[in-house]
């Protein structure tokens, strides 16, 4: 176990101090892409300033043979794309590596940290088990800064996608200082505890609960009943979202692999939005604008949670008492649901002029 005094200390000599905070840096929508394949890697130029993260995918979606092409390809990306991640840039630049027990891992690491390590904000790392293996990587990590006189740290990210990573949730969210947060990996995840769904995330129609029968009979039972699905992730995301908060690090839903139902896969962000996830993946240049609208809360939403805090700082402004407003009472709890809503718009809306603008038009009006 370590000393809570030494968890702050880096784990190499010359490596930067791990940080203390997180920033909570706009990340609504994380797009993946393969850069072995020329045509994704040509959008990425033109994506930038337009997508919160761009993320080179190392590992699964990346055939064996194109492991090494896709490596150097985020190393091209990395050194030459105007914009593209660092502290200050307004589209982060992320990686997902190859799998720890992978042949590819190590060399992921060793070639990314010394070429592109002053632009890649954060690793992502698949198929996180438990704390071993934060533990590792945030050993390697600081050896690696140090070896290239890096001065900012890199920040670590956890896709759950086993039954151990799910039951070592909070471990993993506090392995180390790195954590940035996690992602649902629903397809391993699925495959690892037998659920029997095909799918790469989304719902499915056969996990549900129907209407009761209007009686006993066999007619009633046999008639047609309201069915209403059921949501297969709810459970890992709610865990997902009370571990990161728990942590100060922060919940994403993930892949959403039916790229043509754009309607099912807004209403999955979303429900993953409303449990308190702050972003999602896109796999598809589609899949972008939803999360970034998902993402983003509503102008309706903004508009009143401005009024819940403007008629709670009437009040006093030290967040005691109760008023009523449209016939429902607001008190300290509902003045703080409204503040997160509030300051989270203004974060999205001091990088993202559009959504300034709607917010600006919403106040106004
Ligand atoms: C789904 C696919 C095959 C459809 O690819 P497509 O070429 O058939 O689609 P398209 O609609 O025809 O594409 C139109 C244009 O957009 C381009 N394009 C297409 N996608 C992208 C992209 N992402 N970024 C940038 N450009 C993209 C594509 O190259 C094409 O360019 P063109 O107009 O010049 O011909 C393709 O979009 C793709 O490969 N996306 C990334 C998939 C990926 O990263 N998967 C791994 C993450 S999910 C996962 O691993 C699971 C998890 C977490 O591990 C677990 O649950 O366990
Ligand atoms: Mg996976």
């Amino acid at each position: 176990m370590r000393s809570a005094k030494d968890f702050f200390r880096p784990l190499a000599v010359g490596a930067p101090t791990p940080p203390t905070e997180i920033p909570a840096r706009p990340s609504r929508a994380i797009h993946f892409f393969d850069p072995s394949n020329p045509k994704m890697a040509a959008k990425v130029p033109d994506m930038v300033g337009s997508v919160d993260v761009l993320l080179g995918n190392l590992e699964d979606a990346v055939k064996a043979d194109n492991k090494v092409a896709a490596r150097e390809g985020l190393v091209e990306i990395g050194q030459n794309t105007e914009g593209l991640g660092g502290p200050e840039a307004q589209t982060q630049l992320w990686t997902r590596i190859n799998a720890l027990d992978s042949p590819w891992a190590l060399d992921d690491l060793t070639t990314l940290i010394p070429a592109i390590g002053h632009t890649l904000d954060v690793v992502m790392v698949p198929k996180v088990q438990g704390a071993e293996d934060i533990h590792y990587v945030d050993r390697l990590l600081a050896q690696l800064e140090a070896k290239a006189g890096l001065d900012r740290p890199i920040l670590v990210h956890a896709i759950l996608e086993t039954a151990r990573g799910v039951a070592n949730i909070e471990e993993i969210c506090g392995a180390s200082p790195r954590m940035q947060g996690l992602s649902l990996g629903p397809a391993d995840l699925a495959a690892d505890r037998r659920m029997k769904t095909t799918r790469v995330g989304g719902g499915h129609p056969g996990y549900l609960v129907r209407q009761d029968p209007a009686s006993s009979s066999e007619a009633d039972i046999n008639a047609s009943r309201s069915v209403f699905q059921q949501d297969l992730w709810h459970y890992t995301i709610a865990r997902m979202v009370d571990a990161c908060a728990m942590h100060g690090i922060y919940p994403y839903y993930g892949p959403f692999g039916d790229i043509a139902d754009v309607v099912a896969c807004e209403d999955q962000f979303r429900n993953a939005f409303l449990l308190g996830c702050v972003g999602t993946w896109s796999l598809h240049p589609k899949q972008i604008a939803i999360a970034k609208k998902v993402f983003s809360p509503s102008v309706e939403d903004v508009a009143h949670a401005r009024r819940v805090v403007a008629a709670m700082s009437a009040l006093g402004g030290d967040g005691t008492g109760a008023v009523m407003l449209d016939g429902k009472m607001e008190d300290d709890a509902s003045l703080k649901q409204c503040l997160v809503m509030v300051e989270l718009a203004e974060r999205l809306a001091a990088t993202d002029p559009e959504l300034a603008e709607l917010y600006a038009a919403a106040e106004e009006g």
